[in-house]
């Protein structure tokens, strides 16, 4: 039986929690009650370790005061041997957790943040993001823009801490893992290609991990079902989206029939990959078919035999070399254009 955690007080003690029914629960890591008590498991936390990466620093920085939610920002420690005066490009990085899990500093967001700072030689900014049931979406898209509008209006001379790195506010990219790879679509969606409304910085590509979509009608592999990882879009129904609504929601699907046309916008390049063995691996891959069926660079990469969560959960293995390296090569082509 998982340890639960409370977050949130009962609104009196133990009459309205007894009396409460259990509404909604997420194969008890999350359970949600009638009295609007939501109990987390803090096991889910502790499903990995941290792995120490000596070649990164990193820092927490608050930047939405409003919802009290913090950053965290990686940076590759210089080495005096072969001091690198090159300018470093900027990754964002959105954690995953079906939007209702995780926070920055959870080991597996924290480690994968570790090894593409180090791997990519980048700068790594990973935010946390308001979770579901208690805020639902668009919550945590609106997060997820708040974040780099921060990076944006960042005074870097008075962020003494960053002043020893060269940054290339030019080359600033936008990774996602599942509900983050979610978060990263609709950012490039909102911001466009060459995002005027960033400037001075300059956002230049969008990598998704294992986008955590869905829609009504459910891909092959989702109506099999094969034996993966937790994640379904059950999570979706019960918890995350707006209420009223269904997975066709265009947070949800964003090629649903009540979703804003993606045809003749013009987006920054995606690179979009997927573990072949992943129950959402039909509907990625056929994400990245209609995105570029409308026009829109995508480079689209399987890994094959691989589920859910292969990354994050192995990303300090020499393993994950393969996708560190996909990525580098992404931001190198993707570091300059005529635009
Ligand atoms: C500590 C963790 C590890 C999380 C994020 C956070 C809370 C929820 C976990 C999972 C649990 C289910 C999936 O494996 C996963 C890929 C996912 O989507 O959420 C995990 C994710 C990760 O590996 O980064």
């Amino acid at each position: 039986m998982a340890k639960l955690e409370e977050l949130k007080p009962p609104s009196s003690n133990s009459d309205s929690s007894s009396s409460a029914e259990l509404i909604e629960n997420c194969f008890g890591y999350l359970k949600l009650y009638s009295d609007g008590t939501i109990f987390r498991s803090a096991e889910i936390k502790h499903k990995s370790t941290i792995q120490e990466n000596p070649s990164v620093i990193w820092n927490d920085f608050l930047f939405d005061p409003l919802h009290n939610l913090n950053l965290r920002i990686y940076k590759p420690k210089k080495d005096p041997k072969s001091p690198n005066h090159k300018q470093l490009p900027i990754l964002f990085y959105f954690h995953a957790g079906g939007f209702c899990f995780g926070e920055r500093f959870y080991p597996n967001p924290h480690n994968s943040s570790l090894s593409l700072c180090s791997g990519l030689q980048s700068v790594v900014i990973s935010p946390d993001y308001r979770l579901a049931p208690e805020s639902r979406l668009p919550a945590a898209i609106e997060d997820g823009f708040t974040a780099i509008k921060w990076l944006r209006d960042s005074d870097f001379q008075t962020l003494t801490w960053l002043s020893d790195v060269e940054i290339d506010f030019d080359r600033v990219f936008v990774f996602g893992d599942s509900s983050g790879g979610n978060i990263a679509h609709h950012l490039a969606v909102r911001l466009g290609r060459g995002s005027p409304e960033l400037k001075p910085i300059r956002v230049r590509g969008y990598i998704l991990l294992s986008p955590f979509f869905g829609g009504v009608l459910r891909t092959k592999r989702e109506e099999e079902k094969p034996y993966e990882n937790f994640w379904s879009q059950e999570i979706y129904d019960q918890l995350s989206i707006p209420h009223g609504a269904n997975v066709d929601h265009p947070l949800v699907n964003p090629f649903g029939a009540s979703s804003p046309s993606i045809e003749g916008l013009r987006l920054d390049p995606f690179l979009v990959m997927v573990g072949g063995d992943e129950v959402m691996r039909d509907r990625v891959e056929d994400y990245a078919m209609k995105m570029k069926a409308s026009n829109h660079q995508v480079q689209y990469v399987e890994f094959e035999g691989k589920q859910h969560g292969f990354f994050t959960s192995y990303s300090y293995l020499e393993e994950s070399k393969n996708l560190i390296q996909l990525v580098k090569d992404f931001i190198s082509k993707n570091s300059s254009s005529i635009i």
